[in-house]
């Protein structure tokens, strides 16, 4: 057998046609992540992840319609949020649950047909904002807000999470924000969803499956993480000796490093100048400043990058969002390219089962339990 790469590092373990990351260059179907952050809708992109070409403007207008209009939960998953400890429960732990929730109030959820999919994944993209933003207020003694079908999906994210119509800038952050984090090659959750609808499970699992993957604080769960160290950070001044310590007892600094990102994050640039804006405008350029100090600091310790999760944290704080919130925020972009993924898997599958090299004891002697 050949030898095992740890974490499965390097290893190409599927074709696909949907993103690339090539010297440090991200695209999503050939398209250079710059020209779609700073031109694209959210939806245009999800036309572009799930068809592999952009969409034509009656096409776009469609999508969003159809986003806009598939947006409401099934009352059952409402009632559900309410029916347990939203103080002590994680946002990424209900969402999982949740999503789960949803194949069972979809009647096509067991249909494995093409186009049955498809219509799947349009609802399971339209109702993850939902639930994201229903939890969000639930937990606060607020109602669900209903989406509004002239809204783009960016716009109803923001709305249904405030109840209040969102302002231009904040908009627009937002949808580059959901254009950025959309979908990332073989990450670990995508290659989670994919393994497991290669099993020919369906795609609610996929989906569910992904969302566990990315609540985890070395992939999804950092922007979190991102946040929590700034707070206890505080002030600028605090910012190098709490690193340096943090560096000392060999403790990883979120939103640092990228398994495949040597030299830079392509995202993060745009996310830093985002986190520039928005901090200054909400009165609070400390954390975006405090933000710089740590990412230089880092880059010349440790020469490791930003990665999209370190500038988002102060991006979603500035949005008034919920420090808890920003993975969910994160799934409601991601489930675009798991679903790209799932899509592209049912259509070339094979099941996904690698070998593991074994490393336990070699024929130890059996002995009866009366005789150990
Ligand atoms: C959306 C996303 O998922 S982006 C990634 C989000 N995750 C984070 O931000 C968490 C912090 N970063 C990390 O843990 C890592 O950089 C990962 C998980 C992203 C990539 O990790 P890998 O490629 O597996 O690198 P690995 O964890 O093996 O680290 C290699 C070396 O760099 C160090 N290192 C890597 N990242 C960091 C970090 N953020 N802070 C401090 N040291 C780091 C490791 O300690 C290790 O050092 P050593 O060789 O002296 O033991
Ligand atoms: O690709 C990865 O390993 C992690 C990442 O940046 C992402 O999922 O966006």
């Amino acid at each position: 057998m050949t030898t095992t790469t740890k974490g499965l590092e390097g290893v190409v373990a599927t074709q696909s046609s949907i993103s690339s990351i090539i010297d440090d260059q991200l695209t999503y179907v050939g398209y250079k992540i710059d020209d779609l952050a700073k031109n694209s809708s959210f939806e245009e992109v999800i036309f572009l992840l799930w068809n592999q070409r952009l969409p034509k403007q009656d096409e776009l207008d469609e999508l969003k319609k159809e986003l806009a209009s598939n947006m409401v939960v099934p009352e059952a998953i409402i009632k559900h949020l309410h029916s347990y400890d939203l103080s002590t429960v994680h946002p990424m732990t209900a969402l999982r649950t949740a999503v789960s929730m949803l194949g069972l109030y979809d009647e096509e959820a067991e249909v494995m047909e093409a186009q049955a999919n498809k219509r799947k994944a349009i609802r399971i993209q339209a109702k993850i904002a939902s639930i994201v933003t229903a939890f969000a207020r639930i937990r606060k003694g607020k109602d669900p807000v209903q989406p509004k079908l002239s809204y783009n999906y960016a716009e109803n994210l923001l709305f249904m999470l405030n109840g209040k119509e969102p302002k231009e800038i904040e908009v627009e952050a937002m949808n580059k924000a959901l254009v950025l984090h959309a979908d990332h090659e073989l990450n670990a959750s995508t290659f989670t969803a994919r393994v497991c609808v290669a099993t020919l499970s369906d795609i609610y699992s996929g989906v569910t499956a992904a969302i566990g993957a990315l609540k985890g604080p070395l992939h999804g769960g950092a922007n979190e993480g991102v946040m929590k160290m700034l707070t206890e950070i505080g002030e600028e001044e605090n910012a190098i000796p709490y690193i340096q310590e943090k560096l000392d007892n060999k403790e990883k600094i979120m939103g640092m490093g990228h398994r495949v990102y040597k030299g830079g994050d392509p995202r993060a640039k745009f996310l830093k100048e985002m986190s520039k804006q928005l901090t200054e405008l909400i009165g609070e350029p400390k954390w975006y400043k405090m933000s710089v100090k740590i990412e230089d600091y880092i880059k010349d310790h440790k020469g490791l990058p930003a990665n999209v999760d370190f500038y988002s944290a102060s991006v979603y704080h500035s949005l008034g969002i919920d420090h808890d919130l920003f993975t969910p925020i994160f799934a409601v972009s991601r489930t675009s390219g798991w679903l790209a993924h799932i899509l592209e898997q049912y259509a070339n599958n094979r099941l996904i089962r690698p070998r593991a090299e074994y490393t336990g004891p070699i024929s130890p002697e059996y002995s009866t339990i009366d005789k150990r």
